[in-house]
């Protein structure tokens, strides 16, 4: 239940903290589409937040904006009670924001362990020329971030494979290893985008199991985009809901599964 600015407690007893994103009259428009049109809402610190729609409402053009990728013709995005200016998307992966992909988007050729390394880069300050004069230094940074993606791949339980190929993977381990390279940046705020798509039950099981785990453990924020309708009603703490670009439910899974034009719009028919 919502308790003014400091947060909410959840029916399972979870401290929900202040806002830490919030997004204001944002409007995305590409040529004559409207993708996004004058959407507002927030995100809390350690809430898992869903994001839900039919095909085309604009949910993944959300996630891109959040993200950079996208700069919103109109509105603000405040991160962390600043108002963000327009920021390409490695200044916001610095600001420790980060994703996965609806399609898969790792290094098929590297291995599991120099995948979930790249997740590192917005950590590393040794560049090249510094490695070069300072090579103690270097090494040091090598050695600290190679124990936080260890750390990453025990969590997700992939050590078995941490030198396999990406390319050699099942989807759902494919899967996990994207997930593994967002959390190896060690974000404040977690941007999902569709992580169970394709997925057979047990994958999407395990992959349920393994966000509850990412937000209990590292109190993790995470938003994310998802069509299975039990997966997001049995994670989020709350869940907006988009069509056509417009926002049309706000609010606990309860709140939205009661309300009638979501219902309309998207609960009344099959998403699979
Ligand atoms: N780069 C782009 N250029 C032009 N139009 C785009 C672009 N990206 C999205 N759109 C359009 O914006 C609208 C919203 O698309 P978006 O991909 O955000 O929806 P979505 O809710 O994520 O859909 P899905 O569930 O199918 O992924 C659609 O009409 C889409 O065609």
């Amino acid at each position: 239940m919502l308790d003014g600015s400091d947060g909410y407690v959840t029916e399972d007893g979870r401290k929900i903290g202040a806002v830490v994103m919030e997004m204001k009259n944002i409007t995305l428009r590409f040529g004559g589409v409207v993708a996004i049109e004058n959407i507002s809402f927030d995100i809390r610190e350690g809430e898992i937040r869903a994001i839900i729609g039919p095909n085309g409402a604009g949910k993944s053009s959300m996630l891109n904006v959040i993200s950079g990728f996208y700069i919103p013709q109109e509105g603000e995005v405040w991160f962390h009670g600043a108002k963000r200016p327009p920021m390409k998307p490695f200044e916001v992966a610095r600001q420790g924001i980060a994703r996965t992909f609806q399609n898969i988007a790792l290094f098929e050729g590297m291995s599991v362990l120099d995948n979930v390394m790249t997740g590192r880069l917005t950590h590393m300050t040794a560049g090249i020329p510094a490695q070069a004069l300072w090579k103690g230094r270097a090494e040091a940074e090598e050695v600290a971030n190679r124990e936080v993606a260890e750390k990453i791949i025990d969590f997700l339980e992939i050590q078995h494979i941490r030198k396999t190929p990406v390319a050699r993977l099942p989807y759902g381990l494919k899967k996990r290893v994207e997930l593994a390279r967002a959390l190896a940046a060690e974000p404040r705020l977690l941007l999902l985008d569709e992580p169970m798509a394709g997925m057979n039950v047990e994958e999407k099981e395990d992959m349920c199991r393994f966000i509850l785990d990412v937000n209990d453990e590292f109190g993790t924020t995470i938003a994310l985009i998802e069509h299975d309708m039990g997966v997001v009603m049995d994670l989020s703490d709350r869940v907006v809901v988009m069509d056509y670009g417009k926002k049309i439910g706000d609010g606990t899974p309860d709140e939205v599964r009661s309300n009638q034009e979501v219902i309309d719009a998207y609960l009344g028919v099959s998403h699979d």
